[in-house]
Protein backbone atom coordinates (compact mmCIF):
# COMPACT_ATOMS: atom_id res chain seq x y z
CA UNK A 1 0.00 0.00 0.00
CA UNK A 2 1.87 3.33 -1.31
CA UNK A 3 2.63 6.08 1.30
CA UNK A 4 1.59 9.37 0.06
CA UNK A 5 4.74 11.73 0.66
CA UNK A 6 4.34 14.65 2.22
CA UNK A 7 7.08 16.60 0.84
CA UNK A 8 7.49 19.39 -1.13
CA UNK A 9 9.38 17.96 -4.25
CA UNK A 10 7.76 14.86 -4.01
CA UNK A 11 9.91 13.00 -5.65
CA UNK A 12 9.75 10.13 -2.99
CA UNK A 13 10.50 6.72 -3.22
CA UNK A 14 7.98 4.04 -0.84
CA UNK A 15 8.93 0.52 -0.11
CA UNK A 16 7.10 -1.74 2.17
CA UNK A 17 9.31 -2.26 4.76
CA UNK A 18 12.53 -3.38 2.36
CA UNK A 19 14.30 -2.49 5.75
CA UNK A 20 13.84 -6.19 6.93
CA UNK A 21 16.69 -7.01 5.82
CA UNK A 22 18.91 -4.15 7.32
CA UNK A 23 17.11 -4.84 10.67
CA UNK A 24 17.98 -8.36 10.63
CA UNK A 25 21.24 -7.73 10.06
CA UNK A 26 21.52 -4.96 13.24
CA UNK A 27 21.56 -7.66 15.67
CA UNK A 28 21.31 -6.74 19.16
CA UNK A 29 18.98 -4.44 21.06
CA UNK A 30 15.79 -6.42 19.94
CA UNK A 31 15.62 -4.52 16.52
CA UNK A 32 14.92 -7.47 14.72
CA UNK A 33 11.78 -8.28 16.79
CA UNK A 34 10.75 -5.20 16.26
CA UNK A 35 10.74 -5.41 12.68
CA UNK A 36 9.66 -8.90 11.82
CA UNK A 37 6.38 -8.30 14.03
CA UNK A 38 5.60 -5.55 11.96
CA UNK A 39 6.01 -7.68 8.82
CA UNK A 40 3.81 -10.90 10.61
CA UNK A 41 1.10 -8.34 11.70
CA UNK A 42 0.89 -6.86 8.28
CA UNK A 43 0.51 -3.30 9.30
CA UNK A 44 0.64 -1.28 6.48
CA UNK A 45 3.53 1.27 7.55
CA UNK A 46 5.55 2.44 5.02
CA UNK A 47 8.74 3.72 5.04
CA UNK A 48 9.31 7.25 2.90
CA UNK A 49 13.50 7.38 1.92
CA UNK A 50 13.50 10.89 0.56
CA UNK A 51 16.82 12.30 1.32
CA UNK A 52 15.13 15.34 3.37
CA UNK A 53 14.01 12.82 5.91
CA UNK A 54 15.85 12.35 8.71
CA UNK A 55 13.88 9.84 9.86
CA UNK A 56 11.55 7.32 8.25
CA UNK A 57 7.72 8.51 8.28
CA UNK A 58 5.02 6.37 9.05
CA UNK A 59 1.61 6.94 7.71
CA UNK A 60 0.11 8.20 10.95
CA UNK A 61 3.70 9.49 12.31
CA UNK A 62 2.63 8.84 15.95
CA UNK A 63 1.99 5.64 16.63
CA UNK A 64 4.20 3.03 18.25
CA UNK A 65 5.75 1.43 14.97
CA UNK A 66 7.06 5.39 13.70
CA UNK A 67 8.48 5.78 17.43
CA UNK A 68 10.67 2.73 16.64
CA UNK A 69 11.51 3.44 13.65
CA UNK A 70 12.93 5.92 14.15
CA UNK A 71 15.45 4.13 16.01
CA UNK A 72 16.52 3.26 12.43
CA UNK A 73 18.95 6.16 11.98
CA UNK A 74 20.98 5.79 15.20
CA UNK A 75 21.66 1.61 14.25
CA UNK A 76 24.59 0.74 11.58
CA UNK A 77 23.74 -0.79 8.58
CA UNK A 78 26.00 -4.10 8.95
CA UNK A 79 26.06 -7.60 7.02
CA UNK A 80 28.46 -8.71 9.76
CA UNK A 81 28.17 -10.77 12.90
CA UNK A 82 27.73 -8.76 16.47
CA UNK A 83 30.61 -8.42 18.03
CA UNK A 84 33.17 -9.22 15.40
CA UNK A 85 35.63 -6.54 16.35
CA UNK A 86 35.01 -6.97 20.24
CA UNK A 87 38.46 -6.23 21.44
CA UNK A 88 39.90 -4.18 18.28
CA UNK A 89 41.20 -1.11 18.08
CA UNK A 90 40.99 1.00 14.96
CA UNK A 91 42.01 4.17 13.44
CA UNK A 92 39.35 5.82 10.51
CA UNK A 93 41.10 9.02 9.10
CA UNK A 94 38.56 11.57 7.69
CA UNK A 95 36.18 9.21 10.25
CA UNK A 96 33.86 12.62 11.04
CA UNK A 97 32.13 12.43 7.65
CA UNK A 98 31.06 10.26 4.63
CA UNK A 99 32.50 7.42 4.16
CA UNK A 100 34.95 7.51 7.17
CA UNK A 101 31.63 8.00 9.13
CA UNK A 102 29.74 5.37 7.61
CA UNK A 103 32.77 3.13 8.29
CA UNK A 104 33.35 3.53 11.65
CA UNK A 105 30.20 3.76 12.34
CA UNK A 106 29.70 0.12 11.50
CA UNK A 107 32.76 -0.91 13.33
CA UNK A 108 31.69 0.60 16.70
CA UNK A 109 28.43 -1.54 15.66
CA UNK A 110 30.55 -4.66 15.65
CA UNK A 111 32.30 -4.00 19.06
CA UNK A 112 35.42 -1.55 17.80
CA UNK A 113 37.00 0.90 19.30
CA UNK A 114 37.93 3.19 17.03
CA UNK A 115 39.62 6.72 16.84
CA UNK A 116 38.24 9.03 14.27
CA UNK A 117 40.72 11.48 13.20
CA UNK A 118 40.45 15.12 11.22
CA UNK A 119 41.04 18.78 10.91
CA UNK A 120 37.36 19.66 12.70
CA UNK A 121 37.67 18.69 15.78
CA UNK A 122 33.60 19.95 16.02
CA UNK A 123 32.84 18.05 13.45
CA UNK A 124 34.69 14.64 14.87
CA UNK A 125 32.54 15.67 18.39
CA UNK A 126 29.38 15.37 17.08
CA UNK A 127 30.33 12.65 15.04
CA UNK A 128 31.29 10.32 17.64
CA UNK A 129 28.27 11.45 19.87
CA UNK A 130 25.88 10.27 17.06
CA UNK A 131 28.14 6.86 16.49
CA UNK A 132 28.22 6.08 20.29
CA UNK A 133 24.57 5.66 20.06
CA UNK A 134 25.28 2.45 17.95
CA UNK A 135 28.24 1.01 19.70
CA UNK A 136 27.67 -2.18 20.93
CA UNK A 137 29.93 -4.36 23.31
CA UNK A 138 31.83 -2.16 24.55
CA UNK A 139 32.58 -0.32 21.07
CA UNK A 140 33.43 3.06 21.72
CA UNK A 141 34.49 6.20 19.29
CA UNK A 142 36.89 8.26 20.30
CA UNK A 143 38.33 11.95 18.49
CA UNK A 144 41.39 13.20 17.72
CA UNK A 145 42.46 16.52 15.73
CA UNK A 146 44.73 15.85 12.88
CA UNK A 147 45.79 17.18 9.92
CA UNK A 148 47.24 14.25 8.35
CA UNK A 149 49.53 16.41 6.07
CA UNK A 150 51.70 17.11 9.16
CA UNK A 151 53.95 14.59 10.73
CA UNK A 152 53.98 16.24 13.81
CA UNK A 153 49.96 15.60 14.28
CA UNK A 154 50.70 12.15 12.59
CA UNK A 155 52.62 11.31 15.95
CA UNK A 156 50.20 12.51 18.12
CA UNK A 157 47.24 10.57 16.79
CA UNK A 158 49.36 7.50 16.94
CA UNK A 159 50.13 8.31 20.50
CA UNK A 160 46.58 8.77 21.52
CA UNK A 161 45.52 6.03 20.08
CA UNK A 162 47.62 3.78 21.69
CA UNK A 163 47.13 5.63 25.27
CA UNK A 164 43.33 5.60 24.74
CA UNK A 165 43.10 1.64 23.11
CA UNK A 166 45.90 0.24 23.96
CA UNK A 167 46.93 -1.20 20.83
CA UNK A 168 46.03 -0.66 17.19
CA UNK A 169 45.00 -2.98 15.04
CA UNK A 170 43.57 -1.52 11.71
CA UNK A 171 44.04 1.57 10.48
CA UNK A 172 41.71 3.13 7.58
CA UNK A 173 43.73 5.72 5.22
CA UNK A 174 40.01 7.56 4.03
CA UNK A 175 41.11 11.16 4.59
CA UNK A 176 41.75 13.07 1.17
CA UNK A 177 40.30 14.77 -1.17
CA UNK A 178 41.52 17.35 -3.73
CA UNK A 179 39.42 19.98 -6.12
CA UNK A 180 38.83 19.95 -9.55
CA UNK A 181 40.62 21.83 -12.45
CA UNK A 182 42.59 21.50 -15.76
CA UNK A 183 46.18 20.27 -15.45
CA UNK A 184 47.60 23.73 -17.40
CA UNK A 185 45.89 25.26 -14.44
CA UNK A 186 46.96 23.88 -11.07
CA UNK A 187 50.07 25.57 -9.42
CA UNK A 188 52.48 23.58 -7.72
CA UNK A 189 51.80 24.43 -4.42
CA UNK A 190 48.21 23.23 -5.36
CA UNK A 191 49.27 19.55 -6.58
CA UNK A 192 51.63 19.81 -3.64
CA UNK A 193 48.57 19.62 -1.33
CA UNK A 194 46.75 17.12 -3.11
CA UNK A 195 49.81 14.36 -2.88
CA UNK A 196 50.58 15.57 0.69
CA UNK A 197 46.64 14.77 1.60
CA UNK A 198 46.14 11.64 -0.35
CA UNK A 199 49.35 9.97 -0.49
CA UNK A 200 52.13 11.70 2.20
CA UNK A 201 49.48 10.88 4.58
CA UNK A 202 49.15 7.24 4.10
CA UNK A 203 52.80 6.76 3.83
CA UNK A 204 53.38 8.77 6.96
CA UNK A 205 50.42 7.23 9.34
CA UNK A 206 50.83 3.59 8.25
CA UNK A 207 55.02 3.92 8.62
CA UNK A 208 54.26 5.62 12.17
CA UNK A 209 51.81 2.87 13.36
CA UNK A 210 54.36 -0.07 11.56
CA UNK A 211 57.74 1.51 13.21
CA UNK A 212 55.75 2.20 17.17
CA UNK A 213 53.00 -1.04 17.37
CA UNK A 214 53.22 -3.87 14.72
CA UNK A 215 57.20 -3.93 14.63
CA UNK A 216 57.12 -4.52 18.09
CA UNK A 217 54.56 -6.81 18.59
CA UNK A 218 57.17 -10.17 19.19
CA UNK A 219 54.39 -12.56 20.06
CA UNK A 220 52.75 -11.95 17.07
CA UNK A 221 48.95 -12.20 18.41
CA UNK A 222 48.21 -8.79 17.40
CA UNK A 223 48.20 -8.91 13.47
CA UNK A 224 47.33 -5.57 11.43
CA UNK A 225 45.00 -4.49 8.81
CA UNK A 226 45.20 -1.32 6.55
CA UNK A 227 43.17 -0.76 4.16
CA UNK A 228 43.75 2.62 1.61
CA UNK A 229 41.04 4.48 0.09
CA UNK A 230 41.94 5.32 -3.26
CA UNK A 231 39.80 6.24 -6.36
CA UNK A 232 38.32 4.54 -9.37
CA UNK A 233 40.65 5.99 -11.82
CA UNK A 234 42.65 3.11 -13.30
CA UNK A 235 41.97 5.36 -17.21
CA UNK A 236 43.68 8.38 -15.62
CA UNK A 237 41.66 11.43 -13.46
CA UNK A 238 40.68 14.29 -15.95
CA UNK A 239 40.29 17.64 -13.80
CA UNK A 240 41.48 15.93 -10.75
CA UNK A 241 45.20 15.15 -12.71
CA UNK A 242 46.52 15.49 -8.99
CA UNK A 243 44.36 13.25 -7.23
CA UNK A 244 44.72 10.74 -9.72
CA UNK A 245 48.31 10.84 -9.87
CA UNK A 246 48.78 10.35 -5.85
CA UNK A 247 45.98 7.61 -5.78
CA UNK A 248 48.11 5.80 -8.03
CA UNK A 249 50.90 6.33 -5.40
CA UNK A 250 49.13 4.87 -2.73
CA UNK A 251 47.93 1.51 -5.06
CA UNK A 252 51.45 0.66 -5.65
CA UNK A 253 52.64 1.93 -1.89
CA UNK A 254 50.02 -0.48 -1.22
CA UNK A 255 51.92 -3.36 -2.52
CA UNK A 256 55.34 -2.36 -1.77
CA UNK A 257 53.67 -2.36 2.21
CA UNK A 258 51.92 -5.87 1.76
CA UNK A 259 55.10 -6.90 0.51
CA UNK A 260 57.58 -5.90 3.23
CA UNK A 261 55.20 -6.39 5.97
CA UNK A 262 53.70 -9.59 5.23
CA UNK A 263 56.22 -11.21 7.57
CA UNK A 264 54.79 -9.04 10.93
CA UNK A 265 51.31 -10.44 10.34
CA UNK A 266 50.77 -6.87 8.55
CA UNK A 267 47.90 -6.90 5.60
CA UNK A 268 47.63 -3.70 3.27
CA UNK A 269 44.95 -3.53 0.77
CA UNK A 270 43.52 -0.79 -0.98
CA UNK A 271 39.40 -0.15 -1.30
CA UNK A 272 38.51 2.15 -4.95
CA UNK A 273 35.28 3.46 -5.14
CA UNK A 274 33.54 4.56 -7.98
CA UNK A 275 31.35 7.34 -7.32
CA UNK A 276 29.90 7.27 -3.88
CA UNK A 277 26.93 9.49 -2.57
CA UNK A 278 28.07 11.56 0.77
CA UNK A 279 26.19 14.94 1.28
CA UNK A 280 29.75 15.76 2.75
CA UNK A 281 32.26 15.06 -0.31
CA UNK A 282 29.64 16.83 -2.90
CA UNK A 283 29.72 19.55 -0.77
CA UNK A 284 32.76 20.48 -1.63
CA UNK A 285 31.47 21.13 -5.42
CA UNK A 286 29.16 23.60 -5.36
CA UNK A 287 27.40 23.49 -8.48
CA UNK A 288 29.41 22.03 -9.97
CA UNK A 289 28.68 18.50 -8.07
CA UNK A 290 25.03 18.66 -9.85
CA UNK A 291 26.44 18.46 -13.37
CA UNK A 292 28.52 15.97 -12.92
CA UNK A 293 26.26 14.15 -11.42
CA UNK A 294 23.97 14.12 -14.39
CA UNK A 295 27.08 13.70 -17.30
CA UNK A 296 28.10 10.55 -15.22
CA UNK A 297 25.43 8.48 -14.07
CA UNK A 298 24.95 7.09 -17.56
CA UNK A 299 27.99 5.86 -17.45
CA UNK A 300 27.93 3.69 -14.55
CA UNK A 301 26.68 0.75 -15.65
CA UNK A 302 24.66 0.09 -12.08
CA UNK A 303 22.83 3.70 -13.53
CA UNK A 304 23.13 4.59 -9.93
CA UNK A 305 25.69 6.55 -7.31
CA UNK A 306 26.86 4.17 -4.34
CA UNK A 307 26.61 4.45 -1.14
CA UNK A 308 28.79 5.27 2.08
CA UNK A 309 27.30 1.79 3.51
CA UNK A 310 28.37 -0.07 0.29
CA UNK A 311 32.17 0.93 0.92
CA UNK A 312 32.31 0.37 4.23
CA UNK A 313 31.04 -3.54 4.35
CA UNK A 314 34.06 -3.93 1.54
CA UNK A 315 36.27 -1.74 4.34
CA UNK A 316 35.13 -4.02 7.67
CA UNK A 317 35.56 -7.19 5.80
CA UNK A 318 39.58 -6.35 4.84
CA UNK A 319 40.02 -5.44 8.35
CA UNK A 320 38.75 -8.67 9.63
CA UNK A 321 40.31 -12.07 10.09
CA UNK A 322 38.01 -13.33 7.27
CA UNK A 323 40.39 -11.09 5.26
CA UNK A 324 43.89 -13.11 6.74
CA UNK A 325 44.63 -14.22 3.04
CA UNK A 326 44.33 -11.19 1.46
CA UNK A 327 46.89 -8.41 1.11
CA UNK A 328 48.02 -6.11 -1.47
CA UNK A 329 45.07 -5.79 -3.54
CA UNK A 330 42.95 -3.33 -4.65
CA UNK A 331 39.38 -3.95 -4.97
CA UNK A 332 36.30 -1.57 -6.51
CA UNK A 333 33.27 -0.53 -5.29
CA UNK A 334 32.07 0.72 -8.82
CA UNK A 335 28.81 -0.23 -9.90
CA UNK A 336 30.89 -1.78 -12.66
CA UNK A 337 32.21 1.69 -13.78
CA UNK A 338 35.57 0.03 -14.23
CA UNK A 339 35.03 -2.52 -16.31
CA UNK A 340 34.43 -0.88 -19.27
CA UNK A 341 35.46 2.16 -21.54
CA UNK A 342 32.25 2.45 -23.40
CA UNK A 343 30.02 4.01 -21.11
CA UNK A 344 26.27 2.69 -21.53
CA UNK A 345 23.67 4.71 -22.15
CA UNK A 346 20.53 4.97 -20.66
CA UNK A 347 18.67 3.42 -23.13
CA UNK A 348 20.61 0.05 -23.29
CA UNK A 349 19.39 -0.40 -20.43
CA UNK A 350 15.79 0.34 -18.30
CA UNK A 351 16.48 1.10 -14.32
CA UNK A 352 18.97 -0.75 -12.94
CA UNK A 353 17.59 -3.61 -11.01
CA UNK A 354 20.45 -3.55 -8.44
CA UNK A 355 19.39 -2.83 -5.15
CA UNK A 356 20.32 0.13 -2.99
CA UNK A 357 22.21 -0.66 0.27
CA UNK A 358 22.01 2.02 2.68
CA UNK A 359 20.19 5.34 1.86
CA UNK A 360 20.09 7.06 -1.47
CA UNK A 361 18.22 9.87 -2.59
CA UNK A 362 16.35 9.67 -5.85
CA UNK A 363 19.02 12.62 -6.86
CA UNK A 364 22.05 10.71 -6.93
CA UNK A 365 20.61 7.75 -9.51
CA UNK A 366 19.47 7.68 -12.96
C1 LIG B 1 32.54 17.99 -9.65
C2 LIG B 1 32.16 16.88 -8.71
C3 LIG B 1 33.22 15.84 -8.60
C4 LIG B 1 32.79 14.66 -7.81
C5 LIG B 1 33.93 13.69 -7.68
C6 LIG B 1 33.49 12.45 -7.10
C7 LIG B 1 34.65 11.56 -6.82
C8 LIG B 1 35.48 12.00 -5.71
C9 LIG B 1 34.94 12.38 -4.57
C10 LIG B 1 35.77 12.81 -3.44
O1 LIG B 1 36.97 12.76 -3.40
S1 LIG B 1 34.86 13.40 -2.16
C11 LIG B 1 36.02 14.10 -1.03
C12 LIG B 1 36.13 15.53 -1.28
N1 LIG B 1 36.72 16.17 -0.13
C13 LIG B 1 37.69 16.99 -0.29
O2 LIG B 1 38.20 17.24 -1.37
C14 LIG B 1 38.18 17.67 0.97
C15 LIG B 1 39.65 17.75 1.04
N2 LIG B 1 40.22 18.68 0.05
C16 LIG B 1 40.97 19.71 0.41
O3 LIG B 1 41.14 19.95 1.60
C17 LIG B 1 41.63 20.55 -0.69
O4 LIG B 1 41.16 20.25 -1.96
C18 LIG B 1 43.18 20.43 -0.67
C19 LIG B 1 43.82 21.08 -1.86
C20 LIG B 1 43.61 18.99 -0.62
C21 LIG B 1 43.67 21.21 0.50
O5 LIG B 1 43.23 22.54 0.40
P1 LIG B 1 43.86 23.70 1.28
O6 LIG B 1 43.12 24.94 0.95
O7 LIG B 1 43.97 23.30 2.69
O8 LIG B 1 45.29 23.78 0.72
P2 LIG B 1 46.40 24.87 0.97
O9 LIG B 1 47.60 24.16 1.51
O10 LIG B 1 45.88 26.00 1.78
O11 LIG B 1 46.66 25.40 -0.50
C22 LIG B 1 47.59 24.74 -1.28
C23 LIG B 1 47.39 25.13 -2.73
O12 LIG B 1 46.23 24.47 -3.21
C24 LIG B 1 45.49 25.43 -3.95
N3 LIG B 1 44.06 25.13 -3.94
C25 LIG B 1 43.35 24.72 -2.89
N4 LIG B 1 42.08 24.59 -3.25
C26 LIG B 1 41.98 24.97 -4.54
C27 LIG B 1 40.91 25.06 -5.48
N5 LIG B 1 39.65 24.75 -5.12
N6 LIG B 1 41.18 25.44 -6.72
C28 LIG B 1 42.45 25.77 -7.09
N7 LIG B 1 43.52 25.71 -6.26
C29 LIG B 1 43.27 25.32 -5.00
C30 LIG B 1 45.75 26.71 -3.19
O13 LIG B 1 45.41 27.78 -4.01
C31 LIG B 1 47.22 26.63 -2.92
O14 LIG B 1 47.99 26.94 -4.07
P3 LIG B 1 48.60 28.41 -4.35
O15 LIG B 1 47.43 29.25 -4.66
O16 LIG B 1 49.32 28.82 -3.11
O17 LIG B 1 49.51 28.24 -5.52
N1 LIG C 1 32.53 10.20 -2.46
C1 LIG C 1 33.11 9.68 -3.53
O1 LIG C 1 32.50 9.57 -4.59
C2 LIG C 1 34.50 9.19 -3.46
C3 LIG C 1 35.34 9.48 -2.41
N2 LIG C 1 36.61 8.99 -2.42
C4 LIG C 1 37.53 9.25 -1.34
O2 LIG C 1 37.00 8.72 -0.15
C5 LIG C 1 37.43 9.52 0.95
C6 LIG C 1 36.23 10.01 1.73
O3 LIG C 1 35.40 10.79 0.87
P1 LIG C 1 33.96 11.31 1.29
O4 LIG C 1 33.58 10.71 2.56
O5 LIG C 1 33.08 11.16 0.14
O6 LIG C 1 34.23 12.87 1.44
P2 LIG C 1 34.37 13.79 2.73
O7 LIG C 1 34.71 15.15 2.22
O8 LIG C 1 33.19 13.63 3.60
O9 LIG C 1 35.60 13.16 3.48
C7 LIG C 1 36.87 13.66 3.50
C8 LIG C 1 37.33 13.58 4.94
O10 LIG C 1 38.72 13.75 4.98
C9 LIG C 1 39.03 14.67 6.01
N3 LIG C 1 40.24 15.38 5.61
C10 LIG C 1 40.48 16.03 4.45
N4 LIG C 1 41.70 16.57 4.46
C11 LIG C 1 42.25 16.26 5.66
C12 LIG C 1 43.48 16.54 6.27
N5 LIG C 1 44.41 17.29 5.67
N6 LIG C 1 43.71 16.04 7.49
C13 LIG C 1 42.78 15.28 8.14
N7 LIG C 1 41.60 14.98 7.60
C14 LIG C 1 41.33 15.47 6.38
C15 LIG C 1 37.84 15.60 6.12
O11 LIG C 1 37.69 16.13 7.44
P3 LIG C 1 38.20 17.59 7.82
O12 LIG C 1 37.81 18.49 6.70
O13 LIG C 1 37.53 17.89 9.12
O14 LIG C 1 39.68 17.49 7.99
C16 LIG C 1 36.69 14.65 5.81
O15 LIG C 1 36.22 14.06 6.99
C17 LIG C 1 38.28 10.63 0.38
O16 LIG C 1 39.61 10.25 0.36
C18 LIG C 1 37.74 10.71 -1.04
O17 LIG C 1 38.62 11.34 -1.91
C19 LIG C 1 37.06 8.19 -3.42
C20 LIG C 1 36.28 7.88 -4.46
C21 LIG C 1 34.95 8.41 -4.59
Amino acid sequence: MPYKCQCPSQRIKTHNLKVRSMFKACDGRGTTKIFLSIIYTKIPHQICQHSQHSTPICRSGKCEIHRKCSLMSSLALTPFKAGLFVGKSIIVTGGGTGLGYAIAKELVSLGAKVVIAARRIEVLEAAASEMNKSSQRGGKIYVCQCNVRNEDDIQKLVTFALETMGGIDGLVNNAGGQFVSPVENISARGFKAVVETNLLSCFMLSKEIYNRWWSQQEDRKRSGSIVNIILANKNGFPMMAHSGAARAGVENLTKSMALEWIGRGVRVNCVAPGIIYTESGFANYGEMAGAFLSSVLPCIPAHRCGTAEEVSSLVVFLLSDAAVYITGQNMGVDGGMGQGTIPLRPQDHGASLLPVYGELPMKARL
